[in-house]
């Protein structure tokens, strides 16, 4: 097939309807009979060109077209035969009627292989001339309209080819008895077949054993015109056996077809004839594909590849449907993993995914096939055990569960020990409403963690409360920065040998506005959670810096001011500028502002924190490690880090008395003065707790003992009163 076959061959042009007059060459060497045959010629008002012989004959021929040339044979130049080989090696495409005065059949016969139209004996007479000259033109005139229409239907072809081969569908037909007659070049890189292997071959060889049945139904029912099938979705078998081409993904192609009875045009009208079937299938696995993973996407955890919530709701509507009739009860679990938080934060994000996934497989183990298991986010997982006998089913998986999660997991070189706290609610026993099954569980699980964690609880009635807190401070939490009701309490730190204020740590609160003062433990982990946690820190930097502003227009000593850093707020991409800003807006002293990290947060994403820890250090701000002792932070590690402070966690301190915390303390106290190291106890409450810690040379400590986290104005009153140092009678014990 030529490469542009929608080209028109110049042959192929169109034959002139006008009726033009008819150019005869006429061939002799005697004069008088050219002129004789030119009079007669005349007479049917044919144009007559003559020749005097052969040689004459050449260049006319080689000059302009004729219809037909009248040829004599005996010529002294150039004999008849000679000139009738010229015409014909040359493909002059004229009949050539030979008029010759010999009359032995050989002469005619050599006339007529030669090439010859037609052989007159002369002398003729007239009207037998004129007749047979009429009979060769109207022959050749036939003959090439014949060839026009011939050429007509092989270009018609061969673009009816040409467009069938390169259409993007496979275009088939069938006969009566479902047999690829016709396949377009199409079928080989959609199914890798040939059309060759294809052709005769009954079409359930490319249907896909699932869809059998439907092709035969469609086949079957060799409807025609407007009624034939259209759209149908069905799948196409690979050829097994062939290698496929790079392009060729899968053993299976979705195609959208069409199929349409083919009848005998020529039967009766009465009596239709069906010979077979064509149509065309389109491929839509992409497409197909495409939709597949949207869905996926939709209905499924992708980290786990588990059912999520959506899909986790449509199960369980249908097994409640199946509930309802069978009268079988059902379950719901939620679980939820203990401690989940922390493992992800000191491992970091991608440890927790490996957890996430292990732990998703644990939980399959432990459950029938026809149970669901879903992921709803984050660390929480749900199931949904159908076919229940009694509770007691429920307390055997859940043992099960319970102990399955108990075994460490190793990931990437950490043995991690977790656990799960499970809630769960009974079909129809505790309702049969989707949503509220499901919260139910919810309120159960938090109820199970607040007992102990790794344990399971049963919903009950008037569990609500708890689970709906929750929700509402995540509702409240977004309004109340807006509503202006955080406030910043302060609470000092105190000189072990001088009594002196050195500073104060700036503690957040919550004024809120059905609930009253709220801690931090009410709410941070709930911003923390929904990320409102970055704005409200934002706005702790602001006031923590317009307060020591505020000290400094009031003439107050010099303090410092430390103020507590979360994970996402140190995530964030802004918290460089966002601290900078802050010493920026009020002129502080770099010096005098401190920020509080704890030691895990730090580690989470060392280098990311020590390039941002780096920048704020160039500008004076000092860094304080945060419930120093907690962690598992190498000194290696934290010497990359410019701190200044180490706060030594309350925990420790509170159980001083305890002859191994004693120690721990005392090391950890000179590990900081070792590294030059500000050292800072939290949660004193008592002077005993003090001695022993100025002892010990703790420089300073912050605790109830000297003051519990006071407002602004009281923090102002007792910086005035104290900056030169507590007295014996002002110390205060908590309350
Ligand atoms: N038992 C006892 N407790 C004492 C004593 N002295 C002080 N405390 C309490 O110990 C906590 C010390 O703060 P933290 O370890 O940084 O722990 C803080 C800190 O991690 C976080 N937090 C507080 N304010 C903010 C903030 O503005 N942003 C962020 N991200 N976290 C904050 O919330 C935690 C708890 O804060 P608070 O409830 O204010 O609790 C404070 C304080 O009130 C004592 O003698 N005995």
């Amino acid at each position: 097939m030529s490469d542009n076959p929608i080209q028109l061959s110049p042959q192929c042009s169109a034959i002139s309807s006008f009726p033009v007059r008819q150019r005869l060459l006429v061939v002799d060497d005697e004069v008088l009979i050219l002129e004789g045959l030119t009079r007669l010629l005349a007479t049917r008002d044919y144009e007559v060109v003559t020749a005097n012989g052969g040689c004459e004959a050449l260049i006319a021929i080689g000059k302009q077209q004729f219809d037909a040339i009248l040829l004599d044979l005996g010529m002294p130049d150039l004999n008849g035969n000679e000139v009738l080989r010229f015409v014909t090696e040359r493909g002059v495409d004229t009949p050539v009627i030979v008029v010759s005065g010999d009359s032995t059949i050989d002469a005619a016969i050599r006339a007529l292989r030669g090439g010859a139209a037609d052989f007159v004996r002369k002398p003729y007479e007239p009207e037998e001339l004129l007749r047979r000259i009429e009979n060769t033109l109207t022959r050749r005139r036939l003959e090439k309209e014949n060839n026009h229409i011939l050429q007509r239907l092989q270009q018609s072809e061969k673009w009816h080819r040409f467009l069938v081969n390169s259409s993007p569908d496979f275009i088939y037909t069938l006969d009566c008895e479902g047999r690829f007659t016709f396949v377009n070049d199409r079928v080989e890189s959609l199914l890798g077949y040939s059309s060759k292997e294809l052709l005769g071959q009954h079409y359930s060889l490319v249907i896909h054993e699932d869809d059998i049945a439907r092709a035969e139904h469609i086949f079957n029912e060799r409807r025609a015109g407007d009624r034939s099938a259209r759209n149908i979705e069905i799948h196409l078998k690979c050829n097994p056996g062939m290698r496929r081409p790079r392009l060729m993904n899968g053993r299976c192609k979705s195609v959208e077809l069409t199929a349409t009875g083919m009848y005998d045009e020529e039967a009766s009208p009465f009596e239709q004839r069906f010979i077979g079937s064509y149509g065309v299938a389109k491929d839509i696995t992409e497409r197909k594909q495409a939709e597949e993973t949207v869905h996926y996407q939709a209905y499924h955890d992708l980290l786990t590849g588990l059912p999520n919530r959506a899909l986790f709701r449509d199960h369980l509507g249908l097994m409640l449907a199946q509930a309802r009739r069978t009268q079988q009860p059902l379950a719901v679990l939620s679980l939820d993993l203990d401690h989940f938080k922390v493992i992800n934060d000191s491992l970091g994000h991608a440890i927790g995914d490996e957890l996430l996934l292990a732990v998703g497989a644990r939980l399959r183990q432990c459950l029938r096939e026809g149970d669901t298991l879903a992921r709803l986010g984050g660390d929480e997982f749900a199931v949904l055990l159908p076919t229940l006998v009694s509770r007691s089913d429920v307390e055997h998986i859940c043992r099960k569960i319970i102990q399955v999660l108990s075994k460490p997991v190793y990931v990437k070189g950490h043995e991690i020990y977790i656990s799960v706290s499970i809630g769960a609610c009974v079909a129809p026993e505790d309702g049969d409403m989707i949503d509220s099954l499901i919260r139910q569980a919810e309120i159960a699980m938090y109820r199970a963690k607040s007992q102990g964690r790794s344990r399971l609880q049963f919903w009950e009635a008037g569990m609500q409360a708890p689970y709906s807190e929750r929700m509402q401070i995540e509702v409240d939490l977004r309004r109340a920065l807006a509503r202006n009701e955080f406030v910043l309490f302060y609470q000092p730190q105190v000189d072990t040998v001088t009594g002196e204020v050195r500073g104060f740590e700036a503690l957040l609160r919550w004024w809120h506005p059905q609930r009253g003062l709220l801690t931090p433990a009410d709410f941070i982990p709930v911003a923390e959670e929904c990320g409102v946690i970055v704005p409200i820190g934002d706005w702790v930097l602001r006031q923590a810096a317009e307060q020591m502003a505020e000290w400094r227009r009031a003439g107050l000593p010099p303090v410092r001011l430390s103020v507590n850093i979360s994970a996402r707020q140190l995530e964030s991409a802004d918290f460089v500028d966002s601290v900078m800003r802050a010493v920026q807006v009020y002129s502080l002293d770099g010096n005098l502002l401190e920020l509080e990290i704890t030691e895990t947060l730090l580690m989470r994403d060392f280098e990311a924190n020590a390039i941002k820890l780096g920048r704020l250090s160039v500008a004076g701000i000092r860094l304080a490690i945060d419930d120093f002792g907690t962690g598992y932070s190498s000194f290696k590690y934290l010497s990359r880090f410019p701190i200044h402070t180490l706060k030594i966690d309350q925990s420790f301190v509170q159980e001083l008395d305890r002859e191994e915390n004693m120690s721990i303390v005392n090391a950890m106290i000179a590990m900081g003065r070792g590294m030059n190291l500000n050292v800072v106890a939290e949660g004193v409450e008592t002077e005993a707790q003090r001695a022993l810690l100025q002892q010990m040379q703790c420089h300073e400590v912050q605790g109830y003992y000297y003051s519990p986290p006071v407002s602004s104005h009281e923090a102002t009153a007792l910086l005035g009163r104290h900056a030169r140092g507590f007295e014996q009678h002002d110390q205060r014990v908590a309350g």
